[in-house]
């Protein structure tokens, strides 16, 4: 069995995969101190308390946060006897390389959506992410990673208002009733929620103005539905997108052996 494992800015994700289905999916913060020992603390309790009985044999790892492949190294080695995949090591195959300027680094998490969206639905994509920030990845007719754009998250947003002015709350994103706020709290929801609106069908329609064609948008993250039922953004939301991608990389580099 597989254990996917995607590490954000935010957040930290693990998924077993039966080689069918995901079996369960365990959430924690990201932490960079967090030792081998503690990851494998947490995960034996909730796989325990699920009644999940799972022999994993491979790991795969996605991490926006190089410090913390190293734990998670050890933590593989020393739990599971396996040495782990970590996507954008030269090790790790890609099933397209990206085609970006040399010397680019591309996150992680977003060479993972690509090759997850590819599978899913082909080429002549836009895949929009909404985590820590809100990434807009470019997947070409063949399936490479050719280029995007990184816009601050939604949280970040809100959060950097609160953190920037003196008067000004920390609060939740939630969808406002009015564009006029007629109380703090709801002239920055609104702020955020119909600027990021704007944001994401901005982009989206020049992408595919600039590339000179329609390309299927499909969105990921937990804030992609509040959008999504307001005005109909995307294609397609998948939850499961880079989970699917992570074990879309590892079976390419299975056959590939
Ligand atoms: N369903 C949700 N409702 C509200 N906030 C959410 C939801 N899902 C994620 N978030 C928040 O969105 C931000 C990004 O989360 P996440 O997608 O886990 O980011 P990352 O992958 O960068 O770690 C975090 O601040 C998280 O708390
Ligand atoms: C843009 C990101 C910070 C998004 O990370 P996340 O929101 O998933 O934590 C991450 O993909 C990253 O660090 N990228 C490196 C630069 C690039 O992709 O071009
Ligand atoms: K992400």
């Amino acid at each position: 069995m597989l254990l996917a494992i995607d590490c954000g800015n935010t957040n930290t994700v693990f998924s077993i995969w039966d080689g069918t289905t995901f079996l369960c999916t365990l959430r924690t913060s990201t932490h960079h101190a967090r030792t081998a020992d503690a990851y494998f603390t947490w995960y034996t309790t909730l796989i325990k308390h699920y009644g999940i009985e799972a022999d994993i044999t491979d790991v795969i790892i996605s991490s926006t946060v190089p410090r913390v492949v190293f734990n998670l190294r050890v933590f593989a080695d020393r739990f599971f006897n396996c040495r782990p995949l970590v996507v954008g090591k030269p090790e790790c195959l890609l099933p397209h390389a990206p085609r970006v300027d040399t010397g680019t680094i591309v996150g992680p998490d977003r060479l993972v959506n690509t090759a997850g969206a590819y599978d899913r639905h082909g080429g002549n994509l836009i895949v929009v992410d909404f985590g820590t920030a809100t990434t807009f990845d470019v997947v070409d007719h063949d399936g490479a990673y050719v280029g995007g754009v990184i816009a601050p998250g939604v949280n970040l947003s809100l959060e950097a208002l609160h953190m920037a002015a003196a008067a000004l709350p920390h609060v939740d994103i939630s969808k406002p009733q009015n564009v006029v706020g007629t109380n703090t709290v709801a002239c920055m929801q609104s702020g955020i929620f119909w600027g990021y609106i704007g944001l994401v069908r901005e982009i989206c329609t020049r992408i595919q103005a600039e590339r000179d064609r329609d390309m299927r948008i499909v969105a990921t993250g937990g804030l992609a539905p509040l959008f999504q039922q307001s005005e109909e953004l995307f294609d397609d939301f998948e939850d499961d997108l880079t989970m699917h991608g992570l074990t879309v990389i590892h079976k390419y580099n299975k056959d590939n052996e």
